[in-house]
Order: structure tokens, then sequence, then C-alpha cells
């Protein structure tokens, strides 16, 4: 962790508390060896097939009432370099915007947001500097105010296209710039057709659509459209908005426009990946996205997390478009560069995305990984883990770690070896190391007639000269929950 983390970090993860079941662990018994065998895995994440041979709809993706869906056909517009500027403990160099920029670029996403090069002269010239790195996938765009000085600015760069916004809230009507709605609009055809001259791509977009009136929003998209352009945004700019909503602001704007639609959603009251499923859902075709949500305030829709959202509707075209290897690459690059820490809960890649932990899902997920993981981490170049040091394992987790340990030990066994982890994990926590161990010793004395099946003493007085320290109060008495994996 780097030493001016603003967030509060949870406890160092411990993955060697864990049984990583990706790799070598053999096959829990009446489970056909299958505990890896991703082709397992229900529709949810990937095509099931019929007897026939025909491939069943995936129950995640577009139903055929879902006539508008794009959920998928849709874009990224990645703003970590414009809205994520705005988040409270970021300052980019120039190196460091290069380095995001390539790495999001590597990822694939479709555009690069960049921040105004109105802003300082210093944005200017790295708005330039990354406009002349030949990307190879990713356009670049900058996010101006609807302003012709701006717009020059902008074309200046040598960005592929950009985004105007403005306010068309009665709230920033009044409080922010103070125009009417009759300026906005001729405003933006002068800024759109400037922008279209010089041959880049123009989008436009009403800041605080959600708290604007929908008469003032379809009257100026309805004539910017006509004016032609390649999109225009819908901007939940204080996070006030839901999917109902979203999804009928959007299903609207869709019969209104022809040209694409960008939507771009705060995450203030925690809907922003859900906004952002809503609006493909209703015809959205770009997405605003930041690397880790980072942006004003608490930020945006998450790129990580909105991959993890759409990587249930159709996994197969997100995987098609995303390096989706490269994820907590990008995000451990954006977590150093604005010192904070990926959160412990963050979708695929925190540090217990994949863990397992209670018996009764341990011992399904050996059997079949889809019973409890609606995604799968080898997608992402993560693994899966099981946790079985603790109060909560159940002897089928503990029979697969036998099995990897190569020990023989019949079903009542482990079940009586099971019964001791639970009874010692009841006092702390216990490690792999520690489980491995009593496991190990269990089997020795087991084998050579030292032990018999339901001798708990017996079996502690061994453990007590062979481990003293399996009975060790925890620091924190006993209560504390253990962290299962990395
Ligand atoms: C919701 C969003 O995230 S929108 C994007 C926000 N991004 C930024 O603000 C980029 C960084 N900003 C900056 O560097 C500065 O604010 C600048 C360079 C854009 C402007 O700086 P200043 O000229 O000092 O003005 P200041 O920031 O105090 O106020 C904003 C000005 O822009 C005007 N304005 C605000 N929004 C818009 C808009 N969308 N279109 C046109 N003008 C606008 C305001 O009326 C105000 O003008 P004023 O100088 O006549 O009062
Ligand atoms: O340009 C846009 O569409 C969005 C601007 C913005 O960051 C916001 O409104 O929150
Ligand atoms: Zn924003």
């Amino acid at each position: 962790m780097c030493p001016h983390a603003i967030d509060s970090p949870t406890e160092a993860p411990k993955k060697e508390d864990c049984v990583p079941i990706d790799t070598s662990s053999p096959a829990i018994p009446g489970t056909n060896g299958q505990q890896n065998d991703e082709s397992n895995r229900p529709a949810a994440a990937q095509p099931q097939h019929h007897s026939n041979g025909q491939a069943k709809k995936n129950p995640y993706g577009p139903r055929y009432s879902d006539f508008l869906s794009n959920t998928s056909n849709w874009s990224i517009i990645e703003s970590t370099l414009r809205e994520g500027e705005q988040f409270a403990n970021a300052f980019f160099t120039l190196e460091t915007k290069i380095k995001i920029a390539k790495a999001l670029d590597a990822f694939g996403v479709e555009y690069i947001e960049l921040t105004s090069p109105a802003a300082s002269p210093e944005s200017f010239n790295d708005c330039k500097a990354i406009c002349s790195l030949g990307l190879k996938k990713s356009k670049i765009l900058t996010h101006i105010r609807c302003h012709m000085d701006d717009a020059r600015l902008a074309v200046e760069t040598g960005v592929d296209g950009v985004d105007v916004v403005i306010g068309t809230s009665s709230f920033l009507r009044e409080h922010s710039h103070g125009k009417d709605m009759t300026w906005i609009t001729k405003q933006a055809i002068e800024v759109i057709e400037f922008v279209k001259s010089k041959g880049i791509e123009i989008r436009f977009s009403s800041e605080d659509s959600f708290r604007s009136e929908l008469v003032d929003l379809l009257s100026i998209y309805r004539t910017v459209d006509k004016v032609g352009l390649n999109r225009v945004g819908v901007a939940d700019t204080v996070g006030c908005a839901d999917p109902r909503q979203v999804y009928d602001l959007v299903r609207t704007l869709r019969g209104v426009v022809s040209c694409d639609i960008e939507c771009h959603f705060h995450n203030d009251t925690g809907c922003a990946i859900a906004n952002a499923y809503a609006a493909l859902e209703a015809g959205a075709t770009h997405i605003d996205t930041s690397v880790l949500g980072i942006g004003e305030r608490n930020g945006i829709t998450p790129l990580g997390g909105l991959i993890a959202r759409m990587m249930v509707a159709d996994p197969e075209y997100v995987k098609s478009k995303y390096n989706l290897h490269m994820l907590r690459e990008i995000e451990n690059l954006v977590a150093d560069a604005v010192e904070i820490s990926v959160p412990f809960n963050n979708y695929i890649t925190g540090f217990c995305a994949f863990t397992h932990k209670a018996g009764i899902h341990a011992k399904a997920i050996l059997a079949n990984p889809a019973t409890y993981e609606i995604l799968n981490p080898h997608d992402f170049g993560m693994s899966r883990y099981v946790s079985i040091g603790h109060r909560l394992t159940g002897w089928n987790a503990v029979k697969s770690r036998v099995e990897q340990l190569n020990l023989e030990m019949n079903d009542e066994q482990v079940k009586d070896a099971t019964a001791k982890i639970k009874e010692l994990a009841d006092v702390k926590t216990q490690s792999m190391e520690d489980v491995d161990a009593i496991l190990r010793i269990y089997h020795t004395a087991i084998t050579s007639g030292e032990l018999q099946v339901g001798q708990p003493k017996v079996l502690q007085n061994l453990l007590d000269k062979h481990m003293p320290t399996s009975r060790e109060q925890s620091p924190a008495g006993g209560k504390r929950e253990p962290m299962a994996a990395q």
C-alpha cells in the first residue's frame, strides 16, 4: 500500500490461508472431477446447448421484448483522464497520463476522454502529447464547455473528437453559467458547426440532465441532431437518477435523435452501474467510465464494474473487445497514481471477489464453480480460492485439501479431522499452514494406530506435542474473522 493512502485499509489479505482450487486440486468424491471444469458453468456465463446442438439463450441477455437493447453493442468512453482527474486525490503528471492512456488502449477501450485544454497550460500540452502517441485502438477526446474559445483550443490539440457540455437544469442555468435555453441552443449550434468543420467527432451533452425539463432536453437534442453530430450525451451529474428513470429518458431520446447516445452516471446513491445497464437496455450506445470509478465526489460508473455487469449479459461480446486480463494491472496503476487502495469488495479484482468460505458454498464450488460464481475468475486472469481454516468450514472442503496434500484418509477420518479444525478455529482462525499441519499429524497418527477416529483428546495431545501454537488465542481474543485470499 502506498504511504499516503487515503483509504482506510482492511487487513492485508492472506493468500496462504486459502486453498487455490484453480491449479491442481483433485476432484472431490461424487463430482466427476468437475470442480474446475468451466464447461459446467451455466448460461449466465456461457451458452448452454440443447440436445439438438442449438445454443440455449442466455437468460441474462436481452429478451425479445428488449428490441431497443444495446447490451451486445456498446462502447466505452473512458474518462479516468478527465472525470478521474476531478477525483479529490488525483494529480496526474504527463508521464502517468501516458501510462494510463497506453494501458487503456491496450485494454481496448474505444475512447479516452481528456481534461479540457482550457483548464491550464499543462492540460493543453498533455492533451497534445497524448494525441501524438498514435494509440492503436482508442480515439482521443477532450471535454470542453460550450464555448467557442474552448472549442478553438480543443481542435488545436489534435484530438479525434470533442465532447461539449453545458448545464440545462434550472440549478445550473441559474447558478453555474446563467444562460437560458435559447442562448444555450444558439451557442451549441455554433460550437458543433465549428468542430465539425475541422473534420473531427463532436458530441453535445446536457449536464444535470435528470433535473432538467424534459421538453428542454428533447428540444435541444432534436435541434443538435438535425445540425448533425456524432453523439448526444445524457449526464446524471448529481447521481440522483434510478434505473427506471434512466430507461425512460433514454428510450424517449432514442425515439427523437438518430445519432448515438452517450450516458454518464455519478454514483452518489449507488446506481451508477445499474443506470449504465438500464441506459444500454434502452438503446444508449456509449457509456462513460473511469478506472475504479474515480471522479468528482464519489465518482462515476467504474470500468471494472461495468465490465462485470456486461460479462453477465454477453460474455463473448465483452471478451471479443477487451483484454480482460489487464483489468487488475490498470486498476493498480490508477490506484497507485491517486494514492488509494483497491477496495476489498471491488468488482472482479477485490481481494475476496473469488474467495469462498462457508462450508456449504465450498462444497458446491468444488463440484462446479458456477454454483456460487456468476463470473469466471479465469476470464480476468484471476484465481479462485477456498478458505478452510475457520469455524464455518465443512468436511468436503477439508477433503479437497487432504487430497491436494496426497494424504490417504477415508470420509470418516476427514470428518473427524474437520471437527478438530472447527474446534480450534472457534478459538482462533487457523492459517493454511496450521490446517496442513493438523491434517498431517492426524494422518500420521491414524496410520500408525496411535489415534482412532473419535478421540479428540488424544489428537489434542498430539497437536500440543507437535504443534504447540495450535490453541493459542488470537490477539483479538479469538473473535477476529479471517481474511481469506489475495
Ligand atoms: C460536471 C462536470 O464535471 S463538467 C466538467 C468540469 N470540468 C472542469 O471544470 C475543468 C476544469 N476547469 C477549469 O480549469 C476552470 O473551471 C475553467 C478553465 C474551465 C474555467 O475557469 P474560469 O474562467 O476561472 O471560471 P470558473 O471556473 O470560475 O467558472 C466557470 C465559468 O465557465 C462558465 N461555464 C460553466 N459551465 C459552462 C459551460 N458548460 N459552457 C459554457 N460556459 C460555462 C461559467 O459561467 C463561468 O463563467 P464566468 O467566468 O463568466 O463566471
Ligand atoms: O459531459 C458529460 O456528459 C458529463 C459531464 C460530467 O462530468 C457530469 O455532468 O457529471
Ligand atoms: Zn461527471
